[in-house]
């Protein structure tokens, strides 16, 4: 803990000499960089750690500034070090994600004398994206989309490994940077911490600007990266971050007023859970961005040109208004549809019948995707309770064979006994960061089955109120 201590106050100390600043006035002779506006503090429900207000901050206030100069791009790297531009030159068709990554994990292997050894310092040693779960966590998430969401991130992080493999040989990287652990630790540094620039699609690292945890845009909150996407149509300021050619630095700004202490959030763009989960490894219990995506019956998809991405149940419940949409025009009479279908299409209902049928359809729809789930949301509730207390547990008689089942699957594939468990002293760090993936798949089917459920919940109460 001290040791952690002491890196963090040497690597703001290395953060205020390269110009990063939370102060409005430049003073590169400070000896840290945050103390005026922010402070680095622990958030243990959201985030860990995080940056807090040092004092209270308006709205619009333009609150950490990182000068170019001290943004870890590939460029930045690859123009200081010969041999990693000499050995990339020969794989043109790396993209330019495996290029940081790789650019990365060559910077780590250099270890104390890589000049950005006080930032690779801070970085975190694991990371649970998608890409790191295993077989077993991902059968955990159950839902068919997700499976298929994880089972293709892990393909593709596999392949880009193996695409980086030779450059990463010729670099002669120790043994442990070569691993796919050690790609899948990159990618993910990557994938959870990168800001945009204009100039690299692979984006930055942007040191202390990479400490801010996330909060979701606020309702009707403009999305967007570039300086004048950011611009507020109102206040004329920046509401979030960007990169701003004008002081060449990357800039942040509060999105909203905080008090002393408030931990101060970014939001890095409007993600569904399973977005969270895939892109940052986290999700969150209130996300007014999550969705419960279903499929439609083939012929439905004739009816209608929705995008598959606006078919979907929003977080409260309710039905998206292109399935509302489409679902109302299939449930009409073929006959009479190209009669309706203005109708159907500017969102309005087409009859009393018609309704009734429609959520009908979609309670169904939603019945039968939680029916074919391995547990019930209870089960899930109580998976979470054992998944907290898991040091504690030496097998429940109680439990159902579908919980059973999955804590001994857990088990088997931990190569971990029931006998280990129940001693704290056993549960190796490997083992505690497994449980810490299941508990992140648990959490996510949890709350994709509530949101299936507030939508029957939601069609029950149209049918019965149908004005
Ligand atoms: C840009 S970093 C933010 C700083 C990070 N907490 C750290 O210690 O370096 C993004 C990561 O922080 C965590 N995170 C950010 N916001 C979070 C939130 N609201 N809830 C849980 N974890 C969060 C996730 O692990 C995410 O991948």
């Amino acid at each position: 803990m001290e040791e952690d201590e002491t890196n963090l106050q040497s690597f703001l100390r290395w953060a205020a000499a390269l110009g990063i600043s939370d102060s409005p006035i430049s003073d590169c002779s400070a000896s840290t960089c945050l103390g005026r506006t922010l402070s680095v503090s622990h958030f243990p429900e959201a985030g860990g750690r995080g940056l807090a207000a040092a004092r209270r901050i308006r709205k619009g206030e333009l609150i950490l500034r990182v000068p170019k100069a001290a943004l870890v791009t590939s460029d930045c790297l690859i123009s200081n070090d010969e041999k990693l531009s000499a050995a990339l030159g020969k794989y043109p068709s790396l993209s330019c994600t495996q290029i940081l990554s790789i650019a990365l994990l060559n910077e780590a292997n250099k270890g104390r004398s890589s000049w950005w050894y006080p930032y690779l310092k801070q970085l975190p040693q694991s990371y649970d994206l998608l890409t790191s779960f295993g077989q077993f966590e991902i059968e955990a998430l159950q839902i068919d989309d997700a499976i298929w969401t994880a089972e293709k991130a892990v393909h593709k992080g596999k392949m880009e490994w193996e695409e980086a493999n030779p450059v990463m040989c010729e670099l002669n990287l120790r043994s442990q940077l070569m691993t796919f652990n050690a790609w899948l630790w990159a990618s993910a540094t990557i994938s959870s911490r990168t800001m945009h620039i204009p100039w690299n699609t692979a984006g930055c690292l942007c040191p202390v600007g990479d400490f801010f945890n996330y909060a979701p845009p606020e309702e009707g909150e403009r999305s967007g990266n570039s300086i004048d996407e950011l611009l507020d149509a109102n206040t004329d300021r920046l509401t979030d971050a960007g990169f701003d050619e004008g002081v060449a630095s990357y800039c942040f700004y509060a999105k909203r007023n905080y008090g002393k202490g408030d931990q101060v959030l970014l939001s890095y763009g409007t993600y569904t859970n399973l977005e969270l989960l895939e892109h940052y490894g986290f999700l969150l219990q209130e996300n007014p961005n999550d969705k419960a995506f279903i499929s439609l019956e083939p012929e439905m998809h004739s009816l209608c040109s929705w995008p598959r991405e606006s078919i979907y149940i929003s977080e409260d419940g309710k039905p998206s208004f292109a399935l509302l949409s489409t679902v109302r025009l299939w449930a009409t009479p073929m006959s009479k549809r190209r009669s309706v279908k203005h109708i159907a299409f500017s969102g309005n209902r087409i009859s009393a019948e018609n309704e009734a049928a429609v959520m009908e359809w979609i309670a169904d729809k939603c019945r039968a995707l939680l029916s074919g789930c391995l547990s019930t949301i209870d089960e899930d509730m109580l998976m979470l309770h054992i998944i907290d207390n898991f040091q504690d547990y030496t097998g429940e008689p109680e439990l159902s064979p579908a919980l059973c089942d999955e804590i001994r699957a857990f088990l088997e594939s931990n190569h971990v006994t029931c006998g280990g468990l129940s001693t704290k002293l056993h549960v190796s760090l490997k083992t505690r960061r497994a449980v810490y993936r299941w508990k992140l798949a648990v959490q996510w089917r949890h709350r994709y089955k509530r949101i299936l459920s507030d939508c029957i919940s939601y069609c029950t109460s149209m049918l019965d109120n149908p004005s």
